[in-house]
């Protein structure tokens, strides 16, 4: 069995049948292999990460983890399930890391005569072997966030389900847990990553999918994704007007050409054009339109590959990049 997870035309409505969170989706996450969830707020993501750790039941449609029936069944799929969702609870504040550790050893059934080599073997994964003795308060975010990874991979299980679980982490600590997560997929571990941060499901996935309003609108390597939203090459350029000046009418230059998305800093714009045409000059493309309009080119122009964010602001058609 090399599916660790599989849905099969799952829905979830709330609200007696008002809110479709989730509608017809249908996917799979092999072993080894991390697959990332996308999609901005309330797009469904949790909703399919709660189904798929049993503490949701989908309203129509399949869950099996490892082959396992977990909408019949969902005892017995627990076994296989580790889940993070991370943030500051979910431990006993006050006892220590290894008294909490102990406390979900036994909960996840992992044997008595196991269970401190598997806590010790786990403590050390996450960098945390020199805290069995601290407090869980006295641990940092970061500390936490990586006891939440050890403490879902008590009982080794075959699928590990993540929804943001780099959020509100220093930049050197989510490092730490994405190079962790990586770990986890080589041991075999199959992931399902929700995130915000489309650097780091570019960094981690092997699949993504994208979720636009519970439905998923493309799936597949990035390579697929990127085919979908029909980008080529993306350009950025900054221009700050003299005068009157209407950004829409760059969009205009180049309708049918690349999609257009701009945003004001002071009296600067910044635009980024995903462009959807095969290879052209695209700076000369730029510059040339500028000063038939009697505007004095960018000198800023810069062209680069297509990354998953300007796939995923282009399908989902939303003009606001994350900050870098
Ligand atoms: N318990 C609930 N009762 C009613 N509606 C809900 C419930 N849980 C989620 N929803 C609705 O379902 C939709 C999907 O929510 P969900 O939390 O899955 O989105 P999300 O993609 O995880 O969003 P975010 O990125 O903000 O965490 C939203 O419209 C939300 O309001």
């Amino acid at each position: 069995m090399t599916q660790v997870l599989q849905l099969n035309h799952v829905s979830r409505d709330f609200n007696k049948g008002r809110t479709h969170a989730v509608r017809d989706v249908s996917l799979t996450v092999r072993k080894g292999e991390i697959l990332g969830l996308v999609g901005v707020n309330g797009a469904g993501k949790t909703t399919i990460v709660k189904m798929c750790s049993t503490l949701l039941m989908p309203t129509s449609g399949d869950i099996k983890i490892n082959g396992i029936d977990a909408v019949r069944s969902p005892e017995k799929a627990r076994g296989d399930i580790g889940l993070v969702i991370g943030g500051d609870r979910g431990f006993y504040p006050r006892a220590t890391v290894l008294a909490n550790m102990r406390f979900f050893a036994d909960l996840a059934g992992v044997p008595y005569r196991h269970r401190n080599e598997q806590i010790s073997q786990l403590l050390k994964a996450v960098s945390l072997e020199a805290k069995g003795n601290s407090h869980v308060n006295e641990l940092s975010r970061g500390q936490k966030q990586r006891l939440h990874i050890a403490r879902a991979l008590l009982g080794n299980p075959s699928l590990l389900l993540l929804d943001e679980p780099t959020i509100g982490l220093d930049p050197d600590v989510a490092l730490q847990m994405r190079d962790l997560i990586r770990i986890m997929s080589s041991k075999g571990v199959g992931i399902l990553l929700t995130s915000h941060s489309m650097v780091e499901v570019e960094e981690l996935a092997n699949k993504v999918a994208v979720l636009d309003s519970g439905v998923i609108r493309v799936q597949g390597e990035l390579n697929d994704i990127y085919r979908y939203a029909h980008i080529s090459r993306t350009s950025t350029f900054s221009f700050t007007p003299s005068g009157l000046f209407r950004p829409e009418t760059v969009a205009e230059w180049f309708a049918g050409k690349g999609q257009v998305i701009y945003r004001a800093v002071g009296s600067t714009w910044f635009f980024t054009v995903l462009w959807n045409l095969s290879s052209l000059p695209f700076d000369h493309l730029i510059t040339t339109a500028f000063q038939s309009n009697g505007l004095t080119a960018p000198v800023d122009i810069y062209t680069r590959k297509v990354t998953l964010e300007d796939a995923f602001l282009s399908i989902s058609q939303k003009g606001v990049y994350e900050d870098a």
